[in-house]
């Protein structure tokens, strides 16, 4: 029985890894994933500088999963790339990869983020998550949700970055859209894996007892995580499997157990993010999940991950 699973010629140990944004923004965050059983791990999505975020309360665990309007605080692109370049080698005892995930206030920003980024890239020491979806910055639309502008965001950082790179992507909940963003993406072969799904943007959790929202920023609206976006975080995994043929797929969203694990592989994924259930439990989240997705896969005799991945049977 092995979890071991090769993703963009990499080796990874197990699947498993933090979302981006969760438990991942300073240095003891990160090191903390890097020794924990995690396979991978991400770094907070950043921009060129340090960015406060949203004022707090911006998290809020909720009944079925969380909600969050963080508004992309970070330590700034030179903090996370000195931390992939110098720090986490010291530290990174299992010799898991890291991804680097950049998301910023415009393409000028994003792209050239991109090209400072793409010399770690090349050395192997990094591979970029480009992160079209933040539903948290006021006055900024998600960049997936918007076709012209996803493409021209693909085509500037391709021109400067030489590596193949990923996109974490927004749920989507028509075909006409998985067709749509699934069209943009494959006219770029740079961009050999997507993760999906980002939080489903804009949510409102209440609490009866206080009559209030529980988080402050955007009138208590923020990106829902957890068991609640499930089932969507599935169908985008399966809809962008079967529409990009050519490229991985990294699934995220709802994964509390080995079964969701277990059903993100089926639908598609390669590689499996935790974010909700991370922040909720700790990086022992990592033990548990692969722990209970070995049992299952004992149980239905499956050995390797490419046994069952993306064998999603329809009736
Ligand atoms: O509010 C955030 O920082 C945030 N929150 C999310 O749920 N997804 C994102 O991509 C980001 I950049």
């Amino acid at each position: 029985m092995s979890l071991a699973t090769t993703f963009l010629g990499v080796n990874f140990a197990n699947p498993f890894m933090n979302a981006a944004g969760v438990m991942c923004q300073t240095e003891n965050e990160l090191t903390s994933l890097a020794q924990s059983s995690s396979g991978s791990l991400i770094t907070k999505s950043c921009t060129s500088a340090f960015r406060e975020g949203n004022p707090e309360p911006r998290y809020s665990k909720a009944p079925l999963g969380s909600i969050n309007s963080m508004g992309l605080p970070n330590l700034g692109f030179d903090f996370y790339f000195n931390y992939a370049k110098n720090t986490f080698p010291s530290v990174n005892v299992s010799n898991k990869p890291i991804f680097f995930s950049i998301s910023g206030l415009s393409l000028e920003e994003s792209t050239s983020m991109a090209q400072s980024l793409c010399p770690l890239a090349t050395e192997g020491q990094v591979i970029l998550e480009l992160n079209l979806s933040c539903p948290n910055v006021p006055g900024k639309p998600q960049i997936g949700y918007d076709m012209e502008d996803m493409d021209r965001y693909l085509n500037a950082v391709s021109s400067v970055y030489s590596m193949p790179f990923g996109v974490k992507m927004p749920p989507y909940f028509d075909f006409a859209h998985f067709d749509s963003a699934a069209a943009v993406l494959n006219k770029y072969d740079k961009v050999a894996f997507v993760t999906c799904i980002n939080s489903v943007g804009n949510g409102l959790v209440i609490d009866i007892d206080s009559e209030q929202t529980l988080i402050r920023p955007k009138a208590g609206f923020g990106g829902i995580g957890g068991s609640y976006v499930l089932p969507t975080a599935l169908a985008n995994v399966n809809a962008f499997y079967t529409r990009c043929p050519g490229k991985k797929i990294i699934g995220c969203g709802g994964v509390t157990s080995g079964s969701e694990a277990f059903m993100h592989i089926l639908a598609g994924a390669s590689l499996v993010q935790i974010g909700t259930q991370l922040q909720e439990e700790g990086v022992g989240v990592f033990d548990r999940i692969l722990s209970e997705l070995r049992t299952l896969m004992e149980k239905k005799g499956y050995t390797t991950l490419s046994d069952f991945h993306g064998k999603l049977k329809t009736l």
